[in-house]
């Protein structure tokens, strides 16, 4: 009798017997699971170590390294995630065609079902990235054409900070309509003006994106939970507010692409857009057809926040390490002064002449680490790090922070030195094997070329014009805030005099 009921004391047998099979069967797979997994933290049943992630992740996990070794991982909610310390494990994995692929469940799950490029995995986002790259060159990028079209909106830039007549101003907005600007002019053909209703919109909702942005965000681990808890809107204020302004972003898209589909067929390629609307015409009816309207409409917004964002934020450091260093400053300026001059304006073939500057743009990236644990990769197939087990699907992140911050590789890590990356002569700039801001291998940023041109010209450009200072009394300082970037907490404010 079971509850009551008369039950085949054989099937009993049969269901305790299998049962019991199954029950080793699932500790036996755990146990050398978790016995080839890389080592690493305990956490708790179903969120796994989520609830014991700090906000300044990319340090807690630099602190993991020194307690598990280079290579750890930990149960995040659904999945594993193997982290990867350490300059050579970090070039295996880059190199590893295996962990090139993006999180099934993209990093904003419930936003919507199509991926921008930068959240594709496979042959899709070969085909995204081949054709972004061909329209990118076609449209000027590494080219005079752009380059002239930077040096005018620096141009701008230069002439609006004049205008402050060496007074107090906030830097932050500025260079984000500005650097903005340049994103808009390869999107979308051209620039706005920084009073445009429509730009600060824009650039406001990006902001609000990034503010409500954390990197280990507890909806991205546990994706089949999130019509629960996004029900409850007190556990995930901050997400829904993220959603709202990444859609507010990509209507203003939305509305760029049209003026673009007005035009006809007739337009000249003289954007991305008309590149991609190009491209879908092509494309039309062959296989594995990946290109429509909607991946352009989230290419275009990931493309402007994963453009403006991150120039904008090494900026803002940039002009603190000119405030707080005043003698690079000079330095820089002296260098200005033998190669430039103060009356042509400065180009980018210029940083051939210019070590100390090009030495000072690499130090200000290591330091600052701006994306300091890689956008995510995912294991497509089971494979192996340092002997290590990568399950399938486990998440990996790359700790790029590590790298930049190894007192083994560096001298004095967390000190500001750009001599660190010049020859013993002072006239050359030498690159590290230990540097990659922008990462490596295949999935390398697309935008790393744009960003050297970008960065030299705006340091260089507004060095040529203006001493850089804190405002009178204020104290500049380095607290920064972790959301996808690194940035500073607060807001920089600048005094900038005529030279
Ligand atoms: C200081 C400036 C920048 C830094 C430090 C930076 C860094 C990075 C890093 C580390 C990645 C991840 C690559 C990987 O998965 O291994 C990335 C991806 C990406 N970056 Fe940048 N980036 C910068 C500027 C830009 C600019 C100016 C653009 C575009 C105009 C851009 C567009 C992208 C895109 C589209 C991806 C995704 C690529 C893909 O998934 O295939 N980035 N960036």
């Amino acid at each position: 009798m079971l509850f009551g009921f008369n039950v085949n004391p054989t099937l009993i047998n049969i269901f305790c017997g299998c049962l019991i099979v199954w029950l080793i069967k699932y500790l036996f797979n755990f146990i050398n699971r978790i016995h080839k997994l890389p080592p690493g933290p305990w956490g708790l049943p179903i969120v796994g170590y989520l609830p014991f992630i700090k906000k300044d992740a990319y340090i807690q996990m630099t602190e993991l390294a020194k307690k598990y070794g280079p290579v750890f991982s930990f149960k995040c909610g659904q999945f594993d995630v193997v982290v990867i310390n350490g300059t050579e494990l970090m070039k295996e994995a880059l190199v590893n065609e295996q962990i090139l692929d993006r999180p099934k469940d993209f990093f904003t799950p419930g936003m919507t079902k199509i991926p921008s490029l930068v959240e594709m995995s496979g042959e899709v986002w070969r085909q995204q990235r081949r054709v972004a790259l061909t329209i990118f060159r076609n449209v000027g990028l590494g080219k005079s054409k752009l380059e002239e079209k930077i040096k005018e909106e620096i141009n701008f830039f230069t002439r609006k900070i004049d205008s402050f007549e060496g007074k107090k101003f906030n830097f932050d907005d500025l260079i984000h309509l500005s650097v903005a600007n340049v994103v808009s002019i390869i999107l979308f053909g051209h620039r706005y003006d920084y009073e445009d209703p429509f730009a600060i919109e824009m650039a406001n909702s990006l902001k609000k994106v990034n503010q409500n942005f954390h990197y280990f965000y507890g909806l991205t681990f546990l994706p089949s939970f999130y019509n629960f808890i996004s029900s409850l809107s007190f556990l995930s204020p901050n997400y829904k507010k993220m959603v709202q302004n990444q859609m507010q972003l990509e209507d203003k898209v939305t509305t760029e692409v049209k003026e673009h589909l007005e035009k006809g067929d007739s337009r000249e390629i003289n954007d991305y857009i008309d590149g991609y609307l190009e491209a879908i015409n092509k494309q039309k009816g062959e296989n594995n057809y990946s290109f429509n309207l909607e991946t352009l409409r989230r290419n275009v917004a990931d493309f402007y926040a994963a453009g403006s964002d991150t120039i904008a934020a090494t900026l803002k450091w940039i002009m603190l390490y000119l405030v707080l260093y005043p003698e690079c400053q000079q330095r820089i300026q002296d260098e200005i002064k033998e190669t430039i001059g103060s009356e042509r304006e400065p180009e980018y073939a210029d940083r051939q002449q210019m070590p100390y500057t090009m030495a000072f743009l690499y130090e200000s990236l290591r330091l600052s680490s701006i994306v300091a644990l890689n956008v995510y990769r995912r294991a497509t197939r089971e494979t192996h790090i340092a002997g290590y087990i990568i399950p399938k699907d486990a998440f990996v992140v790359m700790n790029f922070w590590s790298v930049h911050r190894d007192p083994n590789l560096w001298d004095d890590p967390d000190s500001f030195k750009p001599e660190r990356f010049l020859n013993e002569d002072g006239s050359k700039v030498v690159k590290s094997f230990n540097f990659f801001p922008f990462s490596a291998g295949k999935r390398v940023c697309p935008g790393e070329n744009l960003s050297w041109m970008e960065l030299f010209l705006y340091l260089v450009s507004i060095l040529q014009k203006f001493r850089i200072a804190a405002p009178e009394g204020e104290r500049i300082s380095l607290e920064s805030k972790f959301m996808f970037t690194i940035s500073p907490k607060k807001p920089v404010e600048l005094v900038c005099k005529r030279t």
